[in-house]
């Protein structure tokens, strides 16, 4: 019988539902990672909320781990790669706790609002200070919104009933979306120049990490007031508590930290500020949907296979997956390369399937594609959902067959419609295993896509490779692979590195200034 450990406090319901499909299930919370590591052995399964930090170190003793469910949907407590190295499927649950997180969200902006803590501390201390507490409608403010998923856009459906205005930064929301949910598409400047009540709904990535850092608060208008239910590390802490004390900033409410649990913070008793201790999905109900999920989801796969939003393994029937598993890897590396290369809304994404990738059930490489794609954008996407998420994005989705095979006996090739026009890679199976890259963005290069990268669009000129490669061995980055191609001699060129090292805005700044260079990217796979 497979037996799960349950490893933070959830739901009853989710042991009655371990129990009822078969699976033998402690609960055991509150364990050190010294603790967790000497039990985590004997368990098929690991059921976790946030508390639990699944790492290398106590995946490197779960010798018999074969999942690891976590109830709600960040997963940044679980090292999703080493995960995946050892074989362990790593299961969420998306849409859960949405509603209860953006309800959480619209509760602290009245809170702050109306500096309702503090009123209450002061009446129950006797002192009725009705002269004291003086506040603001929402009626009419404008809501900047950080971040249009799934929780953002419910928080501005709550939004517009309460008849605020909601202007929406997300570099991926498509303006048929932004029209759909009743917000207008800015950008981040515009938003923080005009925001009342700024809330960020985005996950922690190396794009979100400080977007609200000491610059962009200094661009906010006097008096914003500021909600982060997402993640920490989303504003620069520091920066936020200038501002509080400067009185630029009206008021600051912080579901999440840098550091949690957070037991001590300079924010604490700073005025006009108000924290929860990461309660956003702390209600009896979200508490429920996710705990019944993640036990259905969990108890399938132990007992039965199935495969259900998994953060890193396809959804397939037995016979389709041995077949399929090279090519799943080549089209989430395909379709990652152009979510991070290709910049601004993509309405449109196509799949095209060439030769022998023809014959190929198109569904779950369709999904490879969108999750490798949405990945970039998002962390809660996986093959089950990527195909919903895109829809919800406004994004629509082809998938074309060509039986008929070109210059590789298999292909497969994905573009993007963007504002500035169709642009696509391609790629191929070497001895039907191993991804290659073999044109981007119609220029033929070829390369493996693993690991950090370096991306160089460069005028094709003698000298410029000696000179990047001594700037990267200066910098001390060892260059793994190097790979080249041109659309013509002395015409566009670009260049594809794999390095040991990971690529720095410190590096990037020093490859952007070599003459000849017109795009420096890093690139992860
Ligand atoms: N406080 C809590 O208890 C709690 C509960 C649930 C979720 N969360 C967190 O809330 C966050 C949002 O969750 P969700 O379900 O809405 O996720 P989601 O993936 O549905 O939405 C995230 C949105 O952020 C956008 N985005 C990505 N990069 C961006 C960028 N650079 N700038 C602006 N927008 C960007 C994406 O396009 C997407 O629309 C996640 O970090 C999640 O872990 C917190
Ligand atoms: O489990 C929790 O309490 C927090 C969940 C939340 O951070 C999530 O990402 O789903």
């Amino acid at each position: 019988m497979p037996k799960v450990l349950i490893s933070d406090k959830m739901d009853p319901k989710a042991a009655q539902i371990f129990r009822e499909r078969g699976v033998e299930v402690d609960e055991i919370t509150g364990k050190t990672p010294d603790e967790l590591k000497a039990m985590i052995g004997q368990y098929d399964g690991l059921a976790i909320r946030s508390s639990t930090k699944v790492t290398k170190d106590i995946l490197e003793a779960a010798t018999n781990l074969k999942v690891v469910g976590r109830a709600g949907i960040g997963v940044d407590n679980v090292d999703i790669p080493a995960a995946s190295a050892k074989g362990v499927v790593v299961m969420n649950t998306p849409f859960g706790n949405s509603i209860t997180t953006a309800e959480h969200a619209i509760a602290l902006m009245f809170a702050l609002a109306r500096d309702l803590p503090e009123a209450d501390k002061s009446t129950q201390a006797g002192k009725w200070e009705k002269n004291r507490f003086m506040g603001v409608e929402v009626t009419g403010k404008t809501l900047g919104l950080i971040g249009a998923g799934n929780i953002g856009s419910i928080v501005a459906d709550r939004a517009l009933g309460l008849k605020m205005k909601v202007v929406a930064y997300d570099p991926f929301l498509t303006e048929e979306r932004a029209i759909e949910l009743g917000v207008q598409k800015v950008t981040l400047d515009e938003l923080l120049a005009r925001a009342d009540f700024i809330t960020l709904h985005t996950p922690l990535t190396d794009q979100t990490r400080n977007i609200l850092s000491a610059e962009n608060l200094a661009k906010t208008k006097k008096g914003v007031r500021i909600i982060n239910c997402a993640r920490g590390g989303l504003i620069d802490e520091a920066a936020l508590k200038q501002g509080l004390d400067s009185g630029h900033i009206g008021g600051a409410a912080l579901d999440v930290f840098v550091t949690e649990p957070a037991k001590e913070s300079p924010l604490f008793g700073t005025p006009n500020f108000i924290s929860t201790p990461h309660l956003g999905a702390s209600t009896t109900e979200a508490q429920v949907n996710v705990a019944i999920q993640v036990a259905e989801q969990m108890a399938d796969y132990l007992v039965s296979g199935g495969v259900t939003n998994a953060l890193n393994m396809p959804s397939l029937t037995a016979e389709e997956a041995p077949k399929l598993k090279p090519y799943m890897s080549l089209a989430e590396k395909l379709g990652s390369l152009v979510g991070q290369l290709a910049h601004g809304a993509i309405d449109r994404i196509s799949i095209h399937m060439e030769g022998a990738a023809a014959e190929l059930n198109p569904k779950p490489l369709t999904s490879a594609v969108l999750k490798g794609f949405l990945g970039t954008q998002t962390d809660t996407v996986n093959m089950v959902n990527a195909p919903l998420l895109a829809r919800e994005r406004g994004m629509e989705v082809r998938e074309i067959r060509t039986e008929r095979e070109g210059d590789y006996h298999t292909l497969l090739r994905v573009s993007v419609r963007t504002a500035d026009g169709e642009r696509s890679v391609a790629g191929t199976l070497f001895g039907d295993q191993a991804a290659r890259l073999v044109e981007l963005f119609g220029i033929k290069v070829e390369a493996d896509l693993t690991g950090a990268m370096l991306y160089v669009v460069n005028e094709d000129a003698p000298g410029f490779i000696g000179r990047l490669g001594t700037t990267l061995g200066e910098a001390g980055v060892n260059i793994g692979t190097f790979h080249l191609g041109r659309r013509q001699a002395g015409g566009e060129a670009v260049l594809l590195l794999s390095v040991d090292q990971p690529v720095t805005a410190e590096l990037l700044a020093t490859v952007k200034a070599l003459p000849g260079v017109k795009t420096a990217m890093g690139l992860r796979f």
